[in-house]
């Protein structure tokens, strides 16, 4: 199960306190985004010159790739407090009513998974994030009336996995809308390294630089990878964490010199021998891989695409050279279907 991968994307439950000594909280602290930073420094200092509340922000990205992190340093930098919720609790509009109610002028909501939320929210939503006002029916039946109320000036900071869920009223109302990217191997190997000396963990650069190349461009699993490399150095290796050591606990763990584990082999290996390479619909990947077709979609998928092993096209997935290379199989010769496979 997508849960129990050792590069997962996902958070998993043992992690949350771990996390916490190494999620970073201020801006400068957080690596890599360099144009997501540098607009955000602007942005933020001008909110906070001008003593308004920053403009709503929509962030997205794949898991782990620091959505909740940022949402936190803004409202930090900003000097304001945050709210969070997630989409799918916000059962009612009664609940966002008191959660906006209860907002200090210029303070932080952050709605995590906010695709998520029902249509009746989402009504609420709309003139609270245009004019600051709350519009809402109180008791049922004849006696039923809407009131309106003032809100205080708030920022809404949105996070979801993809964008193209969200209704387009919803996106069009973020003025500020950030897309996260995979990190590059030079700044998972900076995250690596804060994190072990904010543990505590000896590690040097080689041994963080192997760490950072198995982490599938995210910081969650550079810092999973970090912890699990750590057990095996204090275990076996007299607790340095060394090139040597990082590799043989990596290897030990089955994520490969790409990071790829198992259903990232799984995902690609199922395109080629059982589908001929594609294309192949998410549909029938779904139902060969035993997988849920959102998972395949937001956390196997964006990074096998990102790094060129899969290709989406308009008739389905499709795996490339590289898919062939990387285990050592042959490419099909394919006459007439492009340059993809002919040279
Ligand atoms: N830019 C960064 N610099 C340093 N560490 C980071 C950065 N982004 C994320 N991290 C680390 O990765 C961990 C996961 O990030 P975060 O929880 O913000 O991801 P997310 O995008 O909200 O994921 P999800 O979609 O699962 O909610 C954080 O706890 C933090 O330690
Ligand atoms: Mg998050």
């Amino acid at each position: 199960m997508e849960q129990d991968r050792i590069v997962s994307a996902s958070s998993q439950g043992d992690e949350a306190a771990l996390d916490r000594a190494v999620r970073p909280k201020r801006l400068a602290d957080y690596v890599g985004q360099t144009a997501v930073k540098t607009q955000m420094e602007i942005f933020i200092q001008a909110a906070r010159n001008r003593h308004e509340a920053l403009d709503h922000v929509l962030i997205f990205g794949p898991p782990g790739l620091g959505k909740t992190t940022l949402a936190n340093i803004v409202a930090n930098e900003l000097g304001v407090n945050l709210r969070q919720t997630s989409g799918p609790v916000i059962e009612r509009a009664g609940d966002l009513a008191a959660l906006l109610t209860n907002l200090q002028a210029n303070d932080v909501l952050f709605v995590d998974e906010i695709h998520r939320l029902s249509p009746q929210v989402e009504e609420i939503l709309y003139p609270a994030m245009e004019d600051f006002q709350l519009d809402i029916m109180i008791g049922e039946g004849p006696g039923a009336r809407s009131i309106k109320l003032d809100l205080p000036p708030f920022t809404l900071i949105g996070a979801t996995t993809r964008a193209g869920l969200l209704t387009s009223p919803l996106r069009d109302r973020f003025g500020i809308v950030q897309r996260l990217e995979f990190y590059d191997q030079a700044e998972l190997q900076r995250i690596v390294t804060r994190s072990a000396s904010l543990l505590g963990v000896p590690a040097d650069s080689a041994g963080a630089g192997r760490i950072a190349q198995r982490s599938r461009g995210t910081p969650r699993i550079a810092n999973r990878l970090l912890r699990r490399v750590r057990d095996y150095a204090e275990v076996r290796a007299g607790g340095r964490i060394t090139d040597e050591v990082a590799q043989a606990a990596l290897d030990m763990l089955d994520v490969d010199p790409l990071g790829f584990d198992l259903m990232d082999r799984k995902l690609l290996l199922t395109i080629i021998e059982k589908f001929d390479g594609g294309p192949v619909g998410v549909e029938s990947l779904s139902a060969a891989l035993g997988e849920e077709r959102g998972t395949i979609e937001d956390v196997i998928e964006p990074y096998l695409i990102q790094q060129g092993f899969i290709m989406r096209t308009a008739r389905g997935r499709m795996a490339t050279r590289l898919a062939y290379q990387h285990f050592g199989l042959k490419l099909p010769e394919r006459p007439g279907t492009g340059e993809l496979f002919n040279d």
